[in-house]
């Protein structure tokens, strides 16, 4: 109970706080619109006794009121259409706002990895668009029908207590019947969120660019199609059956209701013929008992979508309560720039507690100006050190130092303002050239001498240029920019690589730059002319660089090697190279390929 009244004070604050007016109004039509129907009914009831009677004042005022509710009653019902839409509009941008502000509070990935996470978004996405106006409507509507049921309930009283009394507790059964629908509605919409995620997910993947290659090339569209399909038929199922059950359950009750009403019209109708009231009383007996039965179930209805709205809208108010923590905590101090140097400190690390050691006793270090390069396998947490760094991840035990402080201790954006990276995963957003380079620092998105110097280090400068608009070049053929639509440009892989170091070149002033495999996809002339430029780059910068083509990692001051979650040997290239361990190994490997593809050319 406490829940709801918070959810709804939650609702109730977003609502007329994004639209005051349109609030005020709907309160308005509220009252208006629960005495309409009473209303209507007694100027119906003095035309009539005033025609039987022979009275004309109440004959005219039955028609002057009836006229004027024909006329006011349309009015106000489009007036509170407008009010509604105009408040759905406001209320879903300000719980859009909340929500993606929300989901940016989260300073870690480990939520966005989490499929509850996701599921939880999915609700609180669908009840951020409906969820406070609905709940808004729905309170109104209550009172609306409250209003009918109060005022029709004193006429029908007046004539029978007894019979008044069993047409109000013919509702209770239903009311009863529809709150556990209602319940077991929410629970449904709970479990078939990750079955409508998943069609989502198969939807977005027949429509994406990038995998339509794949989808073509190896048939998986009718694959795909299938499974989107199994998740949607599933879901329905699950809605089929609660439906199936609410009709049930609905009709019987609606039929039960419907008795009632039958046998209070029968008592109503057997007075007036003995002569106890007007024609017109009856007219607005049998009003009374339409509306109070139309009303009553509409009542119960509201009530009932009332508890399944709040469902929804608790997983709105469970995402969105990181904001108002995260304004609540003590501000951690920010990152210092860095004087020594990055350390980490026997780190181990694992994803989730059900899952091996990615990094098991982690110790290096990385003094400040100096460039330290990772190797090691597939698999062998080279990532994941980036990743624990950018702070994405917090280790499960041991500490990484920046500057000698523990990074957990320090805000997270602050640290992440410090440093420039390349991820090996890299986005490719579907904007221009130019703002594809100056994501990488927002402060460039109008300068466009940074974004071009920044370009020029990733050696994509005259690449860029020479596209139709230039750096203005959308870089999709999905998206136009309006102006010039039809001359959106498609990178290639090595090209997307380059930009995507632009984005990290782009922050001059960072105090560490990661790489993480920048050249896998470059050409070796561009690999060798980028090396240069970034060994240039790397020279100012403190710098952690991972790369599985040890020829690009030679130059390092210092080389590390990642095997069974901890360094297995670290030193220079010709450290390593002469104390003849597994970089030297792997060296020797990666050279005999490129020797035997030499001697095999030569000897042909
Ligand atoms: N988000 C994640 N959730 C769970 N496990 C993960 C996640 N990311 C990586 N892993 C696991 O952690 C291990 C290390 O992965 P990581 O990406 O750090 O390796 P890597 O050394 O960078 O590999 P590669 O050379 O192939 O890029 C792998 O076993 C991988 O399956």
């Amino acid at each position: 109970m406490r829940r709801s009244s918070t959810l709804m004070r939650r609702a109730f604050g977003i609502y007329f706080g994004a639209a005051p007016w349109a609030a005020a109004v709907s309160i308005v039509i509220m009252v208006v619109g629960g005495l309409t129907a009473v209303a209507t009914a007694w100027f119906t009831r003095a035309i009539i006794d005033g025609l039987s009677a022979g009275e004309k004042s109440a004959i005219w005022l039955g028609v002057v009121g009836f006229g004027a509710l024909a006329i006011v009653s349309p009015v106000i019902l489009h007036v509170s259409q407008y009010a509604q839409r105009d408040a759905e509009r406001r209320v879903t941008i300000r719980t859009q706002q909340e929500l993606f502000t929300a989901v940016s509070a989260h300073p870690r990935l480990t939520e966005l990895e989490d499929s509850r996470f996701h599921d939880q978004l999915r609700l609180a996405h669908e009840a951020s668009r409906f969820a406070p106006t609905q709940l808004n409507s729905m309170i109104l509507g209550i009172g609306q029908e409250l209003i009918t049921i109060v005022a029709f309930g004193v006429t029908l009283v007046r004539w029978s207590p007894l019979v008044s009394a069993l047409v109000v507790l013919a509702v209770l059964p239903t009311l009863v019947a529809q709150i556990r629908l209602a319940r077991m509605r929410g629970a449904m919409l709970e479990r078939t969120v990750p079955m409508f995620r998943r069609q989502t997910f198969y939807a977005a993947l027949l429509l994406d660019m990038r995998a339509a290659k794949e989808i073509r090339l190896f048939g998986l569209g009718q694959f795909f199609q299938g499974r989107l399909l199994r998740e949607l038929r599933a879901a329905q199922a699950q809605e089929r059956h609660q439906d199936r059950l609410a009709l049930w359950v609905d009709s019987t009750l609606a039929a039960l209701t419907g008795v009632v009403s039958l046998v209070a019209l029968a008592v109503f109708v057997a007075r007036v013929a003995d002569g106890h009231g007007s024609v017109g009383d009856l007219v607005v007996v049998i009003a009374a008992l339409a509306a109070l039965q139309t009303s009553a179930s509409s009542l119960v209805r509201q009530i009932a979508m009332l508890g399944e709205t709040l469902i929804v809208f608790g997983h709105y108010v469970d995402i969105t309560a990181v904001i108002g923590e995260s304004r609540r905590a003590v501000a951690l101090p920010s990152a210092p720039p860095l004087k020594q140097g990055l350390e980490f400190d026997d780190v181990w690390f694992r994803y989730a507690p059900d899952h091996d050691w990615v990094l098991r006793g982690l110790t290096v270090r990385i003094p400040r100006g100096s460039s330290l390069a990772l190797v090691g396998d597939n698999g062998a947490g080279k990532s994941t050190v980036v990743k624990l760094l950018c702070g994405f991840h917090v280790p499960d035990r041991g500490v990484i130092r920046w500057d000698g402080i523990d990074i957990t201790t320090i805000d997270p954006a602050s640290l992440r303002a410090r440093l420039g990276a390349t991820f090996q995963d890299f986005m490719t957003y579907e904007f221009s050239a130019h703002d594809n380079i100056a994501v990488g620092d927002i402060s460039a998105l109008d300068d466009r001498a940074r974004v071009r110097r920044a370009a020029a280090t990733a050696d994509l400068d005259s690449t860029l240029n020479a596209l139709p608009n230039g750096y203005d070049t959308m870089l999709t053929r999905a998206f136009s920019d309006g102006d010039a639509p039809g001359v959106g440009v498609v990178l290639s892989g090595g090209q997307w690589q380059r930009l995507a170091l632009a984005r990290a070149a782009l922050r001059e002033g960072a105090d560490m730059l990661i790489l993480d495999e920048p050249s896998s996809g470059l050409d070796v002339a561009t690999e060798h002319e980028i090396n240069r430029r970034l060994m240039a780059l790397r020279r100012t910068h403190t710098s952690l660089l991972i790369s599985h083509r040890l020829n690009t990692v030679r130059e390092a001051d210092s080389i590390a090697v990642l095997s069974d979650g901890r360094i297995l040997e670290q030193g220079s290239h010709d450290e390593l190279m002469t104390s003849g361990g597994r970089y030297a190994e792997l060296f020797h490997l990666q050279a005999s390929g490129y020797d035997g593809a030499i001697s095999s050319r030569t000897s042909m």
